[in-house]
């Protein structure tokens, strides 16, 4: 049954219309002919082989670098750089070990001149959505991987980006920390409603939190297959095992790990 939220209108934000990229002008394409749109609300998953220019992909999204031929656009707009409404989240969270917790939450705000109550208030409200309330005044030195994660994600949503960029934010992560940061990151997006693009190696993962995957082929890069998902919405009522067992979920996963291990 297709729910009220999936029925939800879907106008472009991102689009990006016949892009190639190659890192230098004597080498090959690395990216070549990507059409790709993102939708508002749409949580979209990357997978493909190593190598495959997924995080190419999305550094052009986030407009660190820019296409050698066709156009990325922003709503209406060429993506011509950086933009907090673009928010970014790596696999190694980059804190600022002198900060603690709270501070370098703030930082980003910091840049838009939120009052101090105004800052105080979301910093709190963001803490308690990555479960860190009680964490504020520690230093990241004193946190674990995942809590550093999750103080990253703060920082970044804290700012309300329209769209969030995350490339393999829980691949240097043990599987239960894992699966405990999908669950926040899945009820974070069904609050928030930002769009969501999300790399990683892991079918699993990808098939349990997008709402659309895409699978990608290298030698040049490309979009060979996508995929119209929807375990999420049941992971986010039941749990991640019953998805795991069903009969829709195994067949898809097989599929796709078959795609990517032709694609190698
Ligand atoms: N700054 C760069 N300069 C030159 N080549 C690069 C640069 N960054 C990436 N590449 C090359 O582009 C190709 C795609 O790299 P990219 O990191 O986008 O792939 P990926 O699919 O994200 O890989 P992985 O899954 O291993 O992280 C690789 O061959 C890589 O060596």
């Amino acid at each position: 049954m297709i729910s009220v939220r999936q029925q939800e209108n879907l106008e472009n934000i991102i689009r990006l219309s016949n892009v190639s990229l190659a890192y230098s002008a004597d080498s090959a394409n690395v990216l070549e002919n990507i059409d790709l749109s993102l939708n508002k609300k749409e949580f979209v998953c990357v997978l493909g082989p190593s190598g495959c220019g997924k995080s190419t992909l999305l550094k052009i999204i986030a407009g660190f670098i820019f296409p050698s031929q066709g156009t990325a656009q922003f709503g209406t707009k060429a993506i011509a750089g950086p933009d907090w409404q673009r928010g970014v989240v790596f696999q190694q969270p980059p804190l600022y070990p002198w900060l603690n917790v709270a501070e370098n939450i703030r930082f980003g705000l910091k840049m838009r001149h939120f009052s101090k109550k105004q800052s105080e208030d979301l910093i709190t409200d963001y803490l308690e959505k990555v479960g860190l309330l009680a964490f504020r005044n520690h230093k990241p030195y004193e946190l674990s991987g995942g809590m550093k994660q999750r103080v990253a994600i703060a920082r970044t949503l804290i700012n309300n980006p329209l769209v969030l960029l995350m490339d393999e934010p829980f691949g240097a992560l043990d599987a239960l920390t894992r699966e405990q940061m999908q669950a926040m990151l899945r009820k974070i997006w069904l609050e928030l409603n930002n769009t969501i693009l999300f790399i990683t190696h892991d079918v699993d993962e990808a098939l349990s939190l997008g709402t659309r995957v895409l699978v990608m082929a290298k030698g040049p890069g490309r979009i060979i297959r996508e995929y119209k998902t929807s375990f999420t919405y049941s992971a986010a009522q039941e749990n991640t095992e019953s998805i795991y067992h069903c009969d829709d979920f195994l067949h898809m996963r097989g599929e796709i790990l078959h795609l990517i291990r032709s694609a190698v």
